[in-house]
């Protein structure tokens, strides 16, 4: 945990005693829940509707996910913001408006726990579409998997991530200004309506705020010591300074306030005692040391919970595994550990760096949508560390590639990249290229572990290639059953890593391969696999489709 430094930390005023948190809100009092008057009222879209009954009554799921949901789409909004200060520099506004961070705060008497971020905003129209009236395209795909029993803890997969408040509200507050209208409040108990009113509450300046009125089981997200766990295990990472507001007691010593008083009371006892004094031969004594007074004083500050500085700007050597773990939690929104990652930097004419992760499974829909998405969303582009776009496509993966998950920063790239640039961008050809190189070479790592694993596991260990073990010898197998799908497609799509991807392939699963019992078993349905593979150089497509 690291203490706020003053000039980055929230304003507040200096050394606040027992002060109330710093403004969030709007109207808190429950009796007056979701009936602002002149509030327009709209009805849930049926499916959104659905949804919400099912997260709203969902008891034994992890209720936890909602804050690095929300923490996310803050995160999401200060990005926004920061590109669109890019080209206009007033978007971003000054003082305490321009400082991009996230601030948690607590109103532990009215259980309420706040979520502020000064990113974009939402207008009206934003808010209509976003929070109720629009399903988005992974609510039919969450609501499906429900059925069939799955977690709710999946839902920032299908990036209905809001909605998971209900996980621990029955009644949230999202206050919200855009540069572009006026202050709105959008309330709902997830009862199958909401409300959204002109808010005269206090001035927010730009960005967004949740109040989330905690449900009677769930007041554990009013104690500070969970949201400071939370953010460590979910959000640690996320580029921009999260703060909480804390509640500290300190010892303050008597003297400081009441110095004054004491001295003046000093100096009367003083003028009275200075005739005994003459007297006393004790006058040159030091004056005994009396124990300072102290009482207990509520002080509040804004503490930082994470350390926002760029995972992948750091070095390779200085990130633990846990960190990358973490980190590619933070932007996968997946809650499993990635089967693997490569993080490097790129060199030369482009200047890059980049953490690609592997997901431990197949992302939602990426083999059915294979061909709609592609890489699409795979990767997110900064320039210089200013997002600049999640919509990167083929533009710097192949779609055969469209399962991984990462960042990558570039200094080469302007910060006025367009979409257009993006397609002739002979920079992000040269990006593009290295990525796909360096995702190959783990893949090959893992394939050459296994086949040494095989060769031990024979008898035929070469001594100058000593076999790992452990997990290392089913790493082939574990990508392999997730992602063999992928090579296949690739290796008709991708002529220039055909060669390359063509010495990787596999015609049985690692289950099958256990059973082989000799090397010279192995080697031969491996040769007989890429001799087959070479013979048909012209016609992948109907190869493919028999394994
Ligand atoms: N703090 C916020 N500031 C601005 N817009 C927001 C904020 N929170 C949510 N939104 C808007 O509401 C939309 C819906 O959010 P939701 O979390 O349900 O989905 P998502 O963020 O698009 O997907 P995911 O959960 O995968 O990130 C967002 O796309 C965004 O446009």
């Amino acid at each position: 945990v690291v203490f706020a430094d003053a000039t980055d930390a929230p304003q507040v005023e200096e050394g606040v005693v027992g002060g109330s948190r710093p403004g969030l809100g709007t109207e808190t009092d429950s009796a007056t829940r979701g009936k602002r008057e002149g509030a327009e009222q709209f009805v849930f879209q049926a499916e959104v509707n659905r949804l919400m009954d099912i997260i709203i009554n969902s008891l034994y799921s992890n209720k936890d996910i909602f804050l690095r949901e929300l923490i996310s789409n803050a995160s999401d909004a200060l990005d926004k913001i920061r590109f669109l200060a890019l080209t206009d520099k007033g978007q971003l506004g000054e003082g305490e408006a321009a400082k991009l961070d996230i601030q948690l705060s607590l109103d532990p008497s009215k259980k309420v726990l706040s979520i502020r971020d000064k990113g974009v905003g939402m207008t009206k129209e934003d808010l209509i579409k976003n929070l109720g009236t629009i399903a988005k395209s992974g609510t039919s795909g969450f609501l499906e998997q429900m059925q069939k029993g799955g977690d709710v803890n999946l839902i920032g997969q299908f990036g209905v991530g809001f909605y998971s408040v209900y996980l621990v509200a029955d009644w949230v507050e999202v206050i919200t200004k855009h540069n572009d209208d006026k202050q709105y409040v959008w309330q709902s108990t997830a009862d199958g309506h909401f409300s959204i009113a002109e808010d005269d509450g206090e001035d927010i300046g730009r960005g967004t705020v949740i109040n989330i009125h905690l449900k009677p089981e769930a007041q554990e997200y009013s104690e500070e010591s969970k949201l400071k766990d939370l953010v460590h295990k979910y959000s640690e990472f996320i580029h921009f300074p999260i703060y909480l507001w804390t509640e500290k007691e300190v010892d303050v010593p008597v003297e400081e306030e009441d110095q004054k008083e004491e001295a003046d009371q000093g100096e009367a006892k003083k003028d009275a005692d200075d005739e005994e004094v003459a007297d006393d031969e004790s006058e040159d004594e030091e004056p005994e040391e009396t124990p300072k007074k102290t009482r207990k004083e509520k002080r509040h500050e804004w503490e930082l919970l994470n350390d926002s500085q760029a995972i992948w700007l750091r070095q390779p050597k200085d990130v633990s595994d846990e960190e990358y773990k973490k980190f590619y939690k933070t932007i996968s929104q997946d809650y499993a550990d990635p089967m693997g990652w490569v993080h490097f930097k790129g060199e030369g004419d482009v200047e890059f760096k980049a953490t690609l992760f592997m997901p431990s499974t197949t992302p939602h829909e990426y083999y059915e949508k294979y061909y709609e998405k592609g890489a699409k969303g795979a990767l997110k582009l900064y320039v210089r560390r200013v997002f600049i776009t999640d919509d990167t496509g083929e533009e710097l993966l192949p779609r055969w590639l469209g399962f991984l998950r990462g960042i990558v920063d570039s200094d080469t790239l302007p910060l006025n990249v367009s979409r257009e640039m993006m397609q002739t961008s002979a920079a992000l050809k040269t990006i593009k290229k290295k990525l796909v190189r360096k995702v190959l070479d783990l893949i090959k790592k893992w394939s050459d572990d296994e086949l040494k694993c095989r060769k031990a596991e024979a008898g035929e260990e070469d001594e100058d290639e000593p076999a790992p073990t452990g997990e290392a010898c089913e790493m082939y197998g574990k990508f392999w059953e997730q992602y063999g799908r992928a090579m296949k497609l690739g290796i008709v799509e991708d002529a220039t890593n055909r060669n390359r991807m063509a010495k990787l392939l596999r015609f049985h699963t690692s289950k099958s391969l256990d059973k082989l019992t000799s090397l010279d078993e192995y080697v031969s349905r491996m040769k007989e696999g890429q001799k087959q593979i070479y013979y048909l150089a012209g016609g992948w497509m109907s190869y493919c489709c028999c394994f």
